[in-house]
């Protein structure tokens, strides 16, 4: 399988913040989410990769071309949605799109067309009208429009109800049935990536902390639940982290086997994604990063 997009060792520095030797890589045919908490790097990292933010060092590989030399011919190959939209909002819907069109060399306007009678958008309407949910999908529908073969996302589903999300998480679904496509899209929302992610990248504090496939990582972590008195200085070690309370405990664990020969009588189940990720906080928080 080849990679749609290789970063290698991504540094960007603010007053208060850093992106630390961020490294990654997209697969082509996935739907990558990438997860990580209010303030943990996403935007900065989506950003930095696109060329969008100054004095971002280390190396950003697009369908095998070094961004620098080749970035307009990849910026073509690319759908954006980044959640500022970048819109004038005193333009109608068609007007803004043949203000966009003419940046792309494979644009369709039939494809755009198509979009907009799918998600019931008016070409005629303006876009300071739009509320956020037809903002998004009209972002959607410009990025779409250009025979993208990898669309950039940031945070698509906040602040969408559940039905317009689940509508897009359909159009990503029909849009990588298409081969060799590829989807990057950044939440907070990790019920959505349940439904459909291949592959998981965790950020936090400005740090990668895990890239698995979706189904691998929930396979090797667990939780456990139990009486308090099973948990001590040795067995708590076992643990990312843990909720305890005067009788009971609940830790996750990526020693599953190794935890059910020490203790007896626990429970276990399956984690979600968010679990494991707030897991991976917590455990980072508890080692001070
Ligand atoms: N232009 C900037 N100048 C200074 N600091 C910035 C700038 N942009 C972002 N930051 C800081 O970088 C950190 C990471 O922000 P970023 O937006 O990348 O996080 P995020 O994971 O996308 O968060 P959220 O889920 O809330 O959107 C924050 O502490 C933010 O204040």
């Amino acid at each position: 399988m080849n990679n749609i997009l290789e970063v290698s060792g991504i540094n960007k520095n603010y007053d208060d913040f850093s992106l630390k030797d961020i490294s990654f890589y997209l697969p082509e045919g996935c739907i990558t989410g990438f997860v990580g908490i209010n303030g943990a790097g996403k935007t900065t990292t989506l950003r930095s990769i696109l060329g969008l933010t100054n004095n971002v060092s280390g190396k950003i590989n697009f369908f095998g071309m070094d961004i620098k030399g080749n970035e307009s011919e990849i910026k073509d190959r690319i759908g954006i949605v980044l959640d500022d939209g970048c819109f004038y909002d005193e333009l109608t819907i068609s007007e803004m799109k043949s203000v966009i069109a003419p940046a792309y060399k494979n644009w369709c306007e039939q494809d755009f067309i198509d979009y907009l009678e799918r998600f019931e958008l008016n070409p005629k309407q303006k876009i300071n009208t739009l509320s956020k949910g037809m903002r998004m999908k009209y972002a959607l529908a410009l990025a779409l429009s250009h025979k993208a073969e990898l669309l950039i996302m940031d945070e698509p589903t906040s602040g969408l109800d559940p039905l317009v999300r689940s509508q897009l998480l359909d159009i990503l679904k029909d849009y990588m049935n298409k081969d060799g496509k590829g989807v990057f899209f950044s939440t907070h929302i990790t019920s959505d990536l349940d439904k459909i992610a291949d592959m998981l990248i965790m950020i936090d504090s400005g740090q990668i902390v895990f890239q698995e496939e979706k189904d691998q990582l929930l396979d090797s972590y667990r939780i456990i639940k139990g009486s308090a008195e099973k948990l001590n200085s040795d067995t708590r070690k076992m643990f990312l982290c843990t909720e305890e309370s005067a009788f009971n405990f609940t830790g996750i664990t990526k020693q599953a086997s190794v935890v059910m020969e020490c203790m007896q009588d626990v429970l276990i189940e399956r984690p979600t994604i968010e679990d494991i990720m707030l897991a991976n906080v917590e455990r980072r928080k508890k080692n001070v990063i």
